[in-house]
C-alpha cells in the first residue's frame, strides 16, 4: 500500500461524534420533510455511520476537511505553541545578531576608527564562532539535553549583548561578538531539533518553519533598529547591539519553566518524566502509542546499530544515517551557495542601482529587503504542510535559480552599456590612486577604492570621473566635486559607489525581488526543517550539529569570497556562478530529498533505507493520499483513491 503522503491523524470519539452530528444536520437540512423518519432511524444511523461515514466522507471532501481542521485544533494544546514560540526566540536572536552588525558598523567605524580588517573581523568572528559552537552543540545536546542547551544559548546571547553594549574598545567588541556567535551556533542547531521533538506530526513542519520565520523576523527587526539608531551618531551602536538582551532574557526565564524534550528523556531512561511531558504536549490524545513507538524505536536502533563508538562514526557506517547526513548537509550547503547572504548584503546597492538616490533612504532599503524575506518566509509556513517539503524546496530553488539569472543579466546589461569616463581631474593629494586608470565605469565600480562622480543629461551620464572613495563613508568621494554631500546634491552631481548608472538597472531590481520571493518560502526554511526530522533519535544531535556547521562554514566562505569573486568574474559572473550552484542543488534535491510530511519522526529513517538518489523516481506516487484515523485503538481508513484499502 502506498503511503507516500499519509497523514496520521488521531481522532477522539468526541471529535468523531461531531463529524457524525454535522453529517446528520446536513441530511436533516436536505430532507426537511422526512424529519420523522430520520429521527426514528437515528440509532441505526449512528451504528452504521461509525463504519461507513469515513468512506462516504471521501465524497464529501469539504465536510472531511472541516472535520479534520476541527479535530486537529481540538487535539493540539496551546502548550505546544507556547513552547515552540519560546524556543523560536533563539531563531529571532540568530537573525537579529547576524543582521544588526552592518548598521552598527556604520557608526562604529567612525567612533572607534575601525579599518577594513577590524570591520571584517567583527562580522566574520560571529559567524566563525557559530560554526564551531554548532558542531560542539551536538555533543552537548546528546549529553545534557535540549533544554540546557537552549538555556546556555540564551545565557550566551544575554552576556554577549551586555559586553557589546558596554564595550570601550574594539578588542572587547570582538570578544562580545564571539560570545554572541557561540550562542547563535548552539541555538541554530538545538531549536529546530527541540521543536520537531515536541510537535505532533501534522504540525511539525509548520512549527519548525516558524523558527526560520523568527530568524528572518529578527533580521528585519535588526534593520529597523539600525535605521532608527543610525540617527544617534554617538553611542547609537550600543543600543543596536545591546537590545538583543531583551528577548534573550525572556527566553532564559521562560525556559526555566519549560520542559525537556520527551524523546531525549526516553532515550536517557527517564520514562516517567517523559510520559508526563508527552501528555502535557498532547492534551486529550492518548500518548501510549507514540510513547511505545519512540521506545521501541530506540531499542531497535540500539540492536541494529549498536551503542559503541563515537556517534559520527556509527552514522557514517550505517547506510540510512549516512544518506540522511549527505542529504542534510547538502541542503544546508546549497542554501548558502545560492548566495542568500550576499544578495541580502548587496540589496541596498542593487536598489540604488535602480535609481534610489537619497542616501538617508539607503539605510532603510536594507530593511525593505529583510521585510520581503520575512513576509515570504511566512508563505513558507503556510505552504509547508500543504505542498510538503520536497515540492516546496524544488519549486523554491527553481525560482531562485531563474531569479539569479535575471539578477546576473541586470548586472551584465549594466556592464555592457557601462558609461565612459570622460574627465580625469588631477588628484590634489598627489597620491597614486588606481582610480584614474579606468576608462569605463565598469572597471571603476569593481574597484572597492573608487566610485563614479557624474552628471545626468536627461537620462544619459555626462561629465563622469572615477575618484577614490572617502575612507569614512562610501556615500561620497575623498576629494573633488563629489566630496561634499550637500554641495554636490545642489550642483546636480551624483555619486555611484559599487554600481554603474544605466537604463537596465531595473532588471537587477526585478531579479532581487524575485529572488527573495522564491528563496524565502522554501530554500530559506526547508534545510532547517528537513534536518530536524531526518535523523533517528540517537543520531539527531550529531546530524544537526554537522549540517548546521556546514551551513555556517559555507556562510563564511560565500560572504568572504564574494568581493574577490566579483573582482575576478565581475558581479554578473558571481551571480551566474550562484545560479550554477542553484542548478546543481536542484539536481541533488530532485534526486535525493524524500518527502517527510506527516510522517512520525520514528518512521522517517525508513525513507533512507534505499539507495541515495532514488527519491525522484517515486514522485508519481504522490497523487495517492491516504489518511488514517484512530478510534479506540483501531485504525480506520478515512479517504483514499482506493476505498477498499482499509487497515
Ligand atoms: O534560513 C536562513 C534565512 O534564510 C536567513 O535569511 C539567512 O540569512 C540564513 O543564512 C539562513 O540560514
Amino acid at each position: 500500500m502506498s503511503r507516500k503522503a499519509s497523514d496520521n491523524v488521531e481522532y477522539t470519539l468526541r471529535s468523531l461524534s461531531n463529524l457524525m452530528g454535522e453529517k446528520r444536520r446536513r441530511q436533516a437540512d436536505g430532507s426537511a420533510g422526512s424529519g420523522a423518519a430520520a429521527a426514528a432511524g437515528e440509532r441505526s444511523l449512528i451504528a452504521a455511520e461509525s463504519c461507513s461515514s469515513l468512506n462516504s466522507a471521501a465524497s464529501g471532501g469539504e465536510l472531511e476537511r472541516a472535520a479534520r481542521r476541527q479535530f486537529q485544533q481540538d487535539e493540539t494544546p496551546g502548550f505546544v505553541y507556547v513552547v515552540s514560540v519560546f524556543s523560536a526566540l533563539g531563531g529571532f536572536l540568530f537573525g537579529y545578531d547576524t543582521g544588526v552588525v552592518s548598521g552598527a558598523l556604520l557608526l562604529l567605524k567612525r567612533e572607534l576608527n575601525l579599518d577594513a580588517l577590524w570591520q571584517e573581523l567583527l562580522v566574520s568572528s560571529t559567524v566563525g564562532a557559530a560554526a564551531l559552537s554548532a558542531l560542539a552543540g551536538g555533543v552537548l545536546n546528546g549529553l545534557c539535553g535540549r533544554r540546557p542547551c537552549i538555556l546556555l544559548a540564551s545565557g550566551l546571547f544575554t552576556a554577549g549583548a551586555g559586553v557589546l553594549a558596554a564595550a570601550r574598545d574594539k578588542e572587547t567588541l570582538l570578544g562580545g561578538r564571539v560570545v554572541v556567535g557561540l550562542g547563535i551556533g548552539v541555538a541554530s542547531m538545538t531549536v529546530p531539533v527541540y521543536i520537531a521533538e515536541v510537535a505532533p506530526p501534522h504540525l511539525r513542519g509548520r512549527l519548525v518553519t516558524i523558527n526560520t520565520l523568527f530568524i528572518t523576523g529578527g533580521q528585519f527587526f535588526a534593520s529597523v533598529v539600525d535605521g532608527i539608531f543610525s540617527y544617534l551618531a554617538k553611542d547609537g551602536w550600543r543600543y543596536m547591539l545591546g537590545l538583543s538582551a531583551v528577548p534573550a532574557v525572556i527566553q532564559f526565564l521562560g525556559f526555566l519553566f519549560l520542559p525537556e524534550s520527551p524523546r531525549w528523556l526516553i532515550q536517557k531512561g527517564q520514562t516517567q518524566r517523559a510520559r508526563r511531558i508527552l501528555s502535557q504536549m498532547r492534551g486529550n490524545q492518548a500518548i501510549d502509542e507514540e510513547y511505545d513507538s519512540i521506545k521501541n524505536n530506540i531499542e531497535e536502533e540500539e540492536k541494529e546499530v549498536g551503542a559503541a563508538g563515537p556517534v559520527i562514526c556509527r552514522m557514517l557506517t550505517y547506510p540510512p544515517t549516512r544518506r540522511a547526513l549527505i542529504v542534510g548537509c547538502g541542503l544546508q550547503m546549497f542554501q548558502q551557495l545560492s548566495g542568500i547572504n550576499t544578495v541580502m548584503y548587496y540589496s541596498a546597492t542593487i536598489l540604488q542601482m535602480s535609481g534610489v538616490e537619497d542616501d538617508r533612504l539607503a539605510i532603510w532599503l536594507a530593511a525593505l529587503t529583510a521585510f520581503i524575506n520575512f513576509i515570504f518566509t511566512l508563505v513558507g509556513v503556510w505552504l509547508v504542510e500543504r505542498m510538503g517539503r520536497r515540492k516546496l524546496t524544488l519549486g523554491s530553488l527553481t525560482g531562485t535559480a531563474v531569479a539569479l539569472i535575471i539578477l546576473a543579466s541586470g548586472f551584465l546589461l549594466s556592464a555592457q552599456v557601462s558609461p565612459r569616463i570622460t574627465i580625469n581631474p588631477p588628484d590634489p593629494s598627489h597620491q597614486n590612486s588606481t582610480c584614474t586608470k579606468y576608462s569605463y565605469c565598469n572597471g571603476c565600480m569593481l574597484d572597492p577604492d573608487c566610485g563614479l562622480c557624474y552628471k545626468l543629461n536627461k537620462s544619459s551620464v555626462v561629465e563622469s570621473s572615477c575618484i577614490p572613495v572617502d575612507k569614512g563613508s562610501t556615500m561620497k568621494a575623498a576629494w573633488g566635486r563629489c566630496s561634499n554631500e550637500t554641495v554636490f546634491k545642489k550642483d546636480d552631481l551624483f555619486w555611484a559607489y559599487n554600481f554603474c548608472p544605466t537604463p537596465y538597472s531595473w532588471t537587477a531590481l526585478l531579479g532581487l525581488i524575485l529572488y527573495l520571493v522564491f528563496f524565502a518560502p522554501g530554500m530559506g526554511p526547508m534545510p532547517w526543517t528537513v534536518n530536524s526530522e531526518i535523523y533517528p533519535l540517537w543520531a539527531r544531535s550529531t546530524g544537526n550539529a554537522c549540517s548546521s556547521g556546514v551551513n555556517w562554514v559555507f556562510n563564511v566562505l560565500v560572504s568572504l569570497t564574494f568581493l574577490h569573486t566579483a573582482e575576478y568574474l565581475t558581479y554578473y559572473g558571481a551571480f551566474f556562478l550562484y545560479a550554477g550552484f542553484a542548478a546543481l542543488g536542484l539536481v541533488f534535491i530532485y534526486g535525493c530529498l524524500p518527502e517527510t510530511k506527516g510522517k512520525k519522526l520514528e518512521e522517517i529513517e525508513s525513507l533512507f533505507e534505499n539507495r541515495l538518489c532514488t527519491c525522484g523516481m517515486s514522485d508519481s506516487d504522490e497523487g495517492r493520499y491516504i489518511e488514517y484515523i484512530r478510534v479506540k485503538g483501531s485504525n480506520y481508513h478515512l479517504s483514499d483513491n482506493d476505498a477498499s484499502d482499509v487497515e
